[in-house]
């Protein structure tokens, strides 16, 4: 299985009119550029019905917004862990806030992705949460508070000690983890903050599927990201 590289910064496209079509592929593609130029893991995170184009047109991490634990059959409007892999998807996003989960069945898709060579990343709104996540080893967890989410309030901000917290109690359980930062950040300034208290990159959305210039937004926090990651 490869492995992900850090700083990370993962781009969940959620299902915005950009998230979809043309404009999906063309912010797949200025993420791929920036991945090469910076030298920075750089994730895309499209919807489902984007997932086979975009794992067709660039060579970053594709990870779908969501899989359920199942194998091939009578599945109907389920989408099984084992159909992304065979399509090239490369990990999933799990348990995102707008998208919650019990814990088993968090438990549930991070063991079907790891008996296919997939990797997680899975959200988590609190910091005790964080921790519970971690103790079942994922590839990677973000924290969002929810509340923060799309606002463009970045939690590196507005709630550090969220992150610091976070990072001390998953820390605690699992040394390799690799921790991310989400909600409301907007700016390489949010991205900064959240590399310096103690996370290896960021989940981030509405800052880049919103802009005029997405391609711009993803290099300058590319490049703070490289630039923090010690
Ligand atoms: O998955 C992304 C997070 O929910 C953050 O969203 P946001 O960057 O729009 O606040």
């Amino acid at each position: 299985m490869k492995h992900l590289k850090v700083p990370v910064l993962a781009i969940n496209f959620k299902a915005y009119p950009t998230s979809f079509g043309v404009k999906a592929l063309e912010i797949a593609k200025a993420a791929e550029k920036v991945a090469q130029e910076y030298g920075v893991e750089v994730i895309v995170i499209p919807p489902a019905t984007e997932l086979r184009k975009i794992v067709e047109s660039v060579s970053i991490p594709v990870y779908a917004q969501h899989a359920d634990p199942y194998e091939y059959g009578a599945y109907t409007g389920w989408l099984p862990v084992v159909a992304l892999k065979d399509i090239g998807v490369r990990g999933i996003l799990v348990n995102h806030s707008e998208h919650r989960l019990r814990l088993d069945e968090i438990v549930a898709i991070v063991e079907a992705a790891k008996k296919y060579g997939l990797e997680t990343l899975v959200c988590a709104d609190t910091p005790i949460a964080a921790a519970a996540i971690a103790a079942i080893k994922p590839v990677a967890l973000a924290v969002e508070p929810p509340e923060l989410i799309g606002t463009g309030i970045a939690v590196s901000k507005a709630k550090p000690e969220v992150i610091t917290n976070t990072v001390q109690r998953v820390r605690e359980v699992n040394k390799e983890v690799i921790i991310l930062t989400g909600a409301g950040i907007s700016t390489a300034e949010d991205v900064e903050a959240a590399i310096r208290l103690g996370t290896a990159g960021v989940l981030v959305a509405s800052a880049i599927m919103k802009a005029q210039n997405p391609e711009k937004v993803i290099k300058d926090m590319a490049a703070v990201a490289k630039a923090a990651y010690k």
